[in-house]
């Protein structure tokens, strides 16, 4: 059953405004909620928010969410490395780097996410993944889906179906975990496959996986048949009321502070500028008088921004002071084709007096984008 979700009902959840007294009886023992948002951005706020602020003795949370199509990568991960970033832009897909670790998956209708919100005491992320196996076999028990030590799903011992990753603050955690139930994967496998040549990082690299959806074996299966499954499971182990509160994310007056938060999930820095030291060594190839020269690439990027640059082309191509001078150009600026727009756009009115020297100055750039 739906219900909108009431401000009380998270009130005496909260470690503030709430007298620690005089609610003992009207604690819940847990608590189901549902995000009505399917902006990425917004819906990773409310696990932010319910993270820092919400008191989870005795009264776990399970929330459930879903988003347009987006691609979320782990807290350490590096976006150059693990997507097509190209391909995304071209697509519409949005970039999130959550504040969990872990690998990198992507999202649209076809996939459920479930956060369960626990003490850290009680975090246990293979009882959550059984309860969603048993909820999965309750509506069709022909299905196989077992939990891997890696805290995977995989259907008929080979095709991922979730996968997980997990927050353990001081006194609270959550374990957060997908739930692929229609998927495109010839799409999924093709965002998420670099294009870029030649990226050296520490950064953590996913683990890629043959991926299915539930649908492939059941038809019939919906959203709202899986969702209600692991709500009445849920609802059972914790003894609590079979029911899912809907919550709107962007309601300060539930979670005051929010819209903040989900701003800043969104800003350029913390997407790209939290991304691990790395370095690009590449090449490319540019037609001149018939035969390929090669133009020679090093670029080191820190918190997203070029730290240095390198670019050698043949002197007799590009002159040198021309090299040195588009090296220092970069250097400062993000690691991004809007800003190398800009700065190749900049050098007009320059000593680029030249034509000829300022269109292979462009081409240079083009091809610098390329691979941002
Ligand atoms: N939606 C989805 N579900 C399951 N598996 C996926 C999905 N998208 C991609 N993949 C596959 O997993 C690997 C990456 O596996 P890897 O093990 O590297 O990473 C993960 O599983 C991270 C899960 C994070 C879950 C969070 C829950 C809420 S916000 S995101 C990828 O290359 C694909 O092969």
């Amino acid at each position: 059953m739906l219900i909108p979700f009431s401000k009380n009902c998270l009130k005496s959840f909260c470690n503030f405004k709430v007298p620690a007294t005089g609610f003992k009886n009207t604690i819940k023992r847990g608590l189901i909620l549902q995000s009505v948002s399917n902006d990425i951005y917004q819906n990773l706020a409310v696990e932010d928010w319910i993270h820092d602020h919400v008191n989870l003795e005795s009264k776990p949370i399970l929330f459930f969410w879903r988003n347009s199509p987006s691609v979320v990568i782990g807290r350490h991960q590096n976006p150059w490395q693990e997507c097509n970033l190209t391909l995304m832009r071209e697509k519409g897909v949005k970039l999130a780097r959550r504040k969990s670790g872990g690998g990198t998956v992507y999202h649209d209708l076809g996939n459920i996410n479930l956060t369960f919100f626990t003490t850290r005491k009680m975090y246990n992320r293979m009882e959550n993944l059984k309860l969603v196996v048993r909820a999965l076999n309750a509506v069709q028990p022909q299905l196989d889906v077992q939990p891997t030590k890696r805290f995977d799903l995989l259907l008929d011992g080979q095709f991922k179906i979730s996968g997980t990753a997990s927050k353990i603050g001081r006194t609270t955690a959550y374990h957060h975990c997908t739930l692929l139930y229609r998927t495109d994967a010839t799409l999924l496998s093709s965002l998420l496959k670099t294009p870029y040549q030649g990226i050296r990082s520490h950064a953590t690299a996913s683990i890629p996986a043959l991926v299915k959806g539930l649908v492939e074996k059941d038809p019939t299966l919906t959203c709202e048949i899986l969702t209600d499954a692991i709500v009445a499971e849920y609802a059972a182990c914790h003894h609590i009321e079979n029911h899912i509160n809907l919550i709107n994310p962007t309601d300060e007056t539930q979670f005051p502070g929010i819209n903040s938060k989900a701003q800043e999930l969104q800003t350029w820095e913390w997407i790209y500028g939290k991304t691990p030291k790395f370095s690009i060594q590449t090449s490319f190839n540019v037609l001149h008088e018939q035969s390929l020269l090669e133009i020679k690439v090093l670029i080191d990027v820190k918190n997203g921004r070029i730290e240095t640059c390198h670019i050698e082309a043949p002197d007799h191509w590009l002159p040198r002071e021309i090299c040195d001078k588009l090296n220092s150009t970069f250097i400062g600026s993000k690691f991004c084709p809007i800003e190398t727009t800009m700065l190749t756009n900049m050098s007009h009115g320059t000593s680029l007096e030249d034509d000829e020297v300022h269109s292979k100055w462009n081409i240079v750039c083009e091809k610098i984008k390329g691979i941002m």
